[in-house]
């Protein structure tokens, strides 16, 4: 239940909304019992019962809301805001009537794609609240990847932000951006597929690969890419927090594309709102959201970009903490705790709870004193604690770090990849465990055949992240009204407790957590340019031992959704996103 079957009209995206209008089509609506059932032209396009057509209708559209809570709201860019009459025209085109109504701006001048005309060649990626595909387009022969967005259409904030990551990618134009070529609305379930152009590798992916170590050119490059495409999006309005290598998707071609904008908001540095500090994943997440920041900008994004840059040059994860007090500790150490200025004018609100007794010195030119210098004083900047200091994409543009020989080389002179998604290096694992099992069989030494240790992954963020109880309930009631995707159902509760992180201590982390020093003095590194890439990512552990940590990771895949989209699911914090 709580699908909408979205009418599918036609084929093809059209350029010109009026051709929107030329369909002919009837509508109607009933009431059977509590459940009001709409028909287009015979076809039932929605079903839903009173209480969640209220609730939906009081959350997703100003117009709607009960009486007493209906304020004239000025235009809100966080919301689709169409005039009925077009939302008319969307529904005849085939949209179904949910969708118009909370991004009806961002299907203007499309029609639905039908799922029919794709074929699917393979599954590419899977995303915490999304599965992505390769297929080709039966009527371009074009090669492209579709996003199945999985939400509930009866629970208004899973659709929300379904639709916000739409309007926002609608609203973005640039060549290091990922385009939103079309949608497809299916009838047979309840997700939507979103369109969009074919991208080969991701960052991650390479950097992990045994095969690639960048130059310092090619580093520029990628770099140059990373905050052109940062530049755009914080111009227009929109902070990504998500930037991490697995966003950052390269085609053939070498062209960056930053992607995944389902955690990405509107932001309006003159009219602030708060937002939620559970964003970004754990080793991109700046300090201020580590300390509980709901007043933060641009500068979150540019911490993130800062920790690929170092990423990129030492050829692994800067600062991969596993928890949120371990990542703080990292943070801390590499580029010193926050200054006694910055903890008076931030009024962080973990700030109590974090402040260390002695303060830590920075040492970000002694750690990473083998990079090119004229990457130190952009890392410096990027890397800075207080997110004020770290200033824009336009500013890091200007950097010297661009300007100093060897030039950044040219996206097209970037080497030829084989396929090196994240998901590959899932792969390559889980080939790997395969073998090293079989080997086991024979009576061999598993550790004989153990490969390289650079293919343990690294553990996600959202998996690392504590979750709160609530997320996981709320997840599992989507579950439920999602049954009938047998595929994209998440794990039945008594699954969750193969999780293994601590649940509800998102907004509470216990400081008696921290041990003394012991996370930290095995955490520190030191890169040297002549260093062949090492393990660089995840605990290190025995074969046994990584077997069973992949067991916990796949078994954790559906339970740390929630940790995703924080915001959604958080009741406890005030914040919105
Ligand atoms: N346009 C694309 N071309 C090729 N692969 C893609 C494309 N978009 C996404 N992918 C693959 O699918 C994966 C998941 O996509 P995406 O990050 O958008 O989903 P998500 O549900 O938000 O994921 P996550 O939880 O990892 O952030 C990506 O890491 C990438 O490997």
């Amino acid at each position: 239940m709580g699908c909408v079957f979205g009418r599918e009209v036609s084929s093809g995206i059209v350029s010109e909304s009026k051709e929107v209008s030329n369909f002919s089509v009837e509508s109607s609506s009933r009431k059977v019992g509590n459940v009001s059932v709409k028909t287009i032209d015979g076809d039932v396009v929605e079903v839903q019962n009173d209480e969640s057509r209220k609730k939906e209708e009081k959350v997703v559209d100003g117009e709607k809301k009960p009486r007493g809570e209906r304020k004239r709201s000025k235009s809100n860019p966080r919301l689709s805001n169409l005039p009925k009459h077009l939302r008319g025209e969307q529904v005849a085109a085939g949209w179904p009537p949910w969708l118009t109504a909370v991004c009806g701006e961002a299907l203007n001048g499309w029609i639905p794609r039908r799922a029919d005309s794709f074929e699917k060649i393979d599954k590419i990626g899977q995303g915490t609240y999304s599965n992505v595909y390769k297929a080709k387009d039966m009527l371009t022969g074009k090669i492209v990847a579709l996003k199945k967005v999985r939400f509930d259409n009866l629970e208004p904030e899973s659709v929300k932000f379904m639709a916000r990551e739409i309007l926002i990618l609608r609203r973005l134009d640039h060549p290091n951006v990922i385009k939103l070529e079309g949608l497809v609305t299916s009838r047979m379930s309840c997700s939507l597929y979103l369109v969009f152009h074919y991208m080969e590798h991701d960052l991650a992916g390479l950097v992990a690969s045994p095969e690639v170590k960048f130059t310092e050119p090619q580093v520029k490059c990628y770099m140059h890419q990373l905050l052109s495409g940062l530049e755009h999006c914080h111009n227009n309005g929109v902070l990504h927090r998500d930037i991490k290598g697995s966003n950052l998707l390269i085609d053939d071609d070498g062209v960056l594309k930053i992607a995944d904008f389902g955690l990405a908001s509107f932001f309006d540095p003159n009219h602030k709102h708060p937002m939620t500090s559970r964003v970004v994943t754990l080793w991109y997440r700046p300090p201020e959201l580590l300390l509980g920041a709901t007043d933060y900008g641009v500068g979150v994004d540019l911490w993130s970009a800062g920790c690929i840059l170092a990423e990129l040059l030492a050829g692994k994860p800067i600062m991969p903490g596993r928890t949120e007090v371990e990542q703080l500790h990292k943070i801390y150490k590499l580029c010193g705790s926050p200054s006694e200025e910055y903890w008076k004018k931030s009024k962080l609100p973990n700030a109590t709870l974090f402040k260390p007794r002695e303060p830590y010195k920075r040492c970000i030119q002694e750690t990473f004193k083998d990079f090119p210098p004229s990457s130190l004083p952009l890392i410096e900047t990027l890397l800075a604690i207080d997110p004020a200091e770290r200033l824009t994409a336009t500013v890091a543009l200007n950097s010297e770090f661009f300007k100093t020989e060897p030039y950044a080389c040219e996206p097209s002179s970037l080497p030829k990849y084989p396929p090196t998604k994240e998901m590959d290096a899932k792969r390559r694992d889980d080939e790997a465990r395969r073998l090293r099992a079989a080997s086991r069989a024979q009576g061999d030494s598993a550790r004989k055949t153990r490969p390289r240790d650079r293919g343990v992954r690294a553990m996600p963020a959202p998996e690392a992240n504590a979750e709160l109880q609530s997320n996981i309930d709320r997840r599992r009631l989507i579950t439920h009204a999602n049954a009938k995707s047998k595929s994209e159902k998440f794990p039945p509760p008594h699954q969750d407790g193969a999780v293994g992180f601590p649940l509800g201590s998102s907004h509470h982390i216990d400081p008696t957590f921290i041990p003394p020093d012991v996370p930290f003095s095995t955490t520190s590194f030191s890169y040297t340019s002549k260093e062949p890439i090492q393990t660089w990512s995840g605990p290190l552990a025995d074969s046994d031992s990584v077997g069973a940590t992949r067991r916990k990771k796949y078994a954790m895949r559906d339970s740390r959704e929630p940790s995703k989209r924080p915001a959604v699911k958080d009741k406890s914090s005030n914040t919105r996103k």
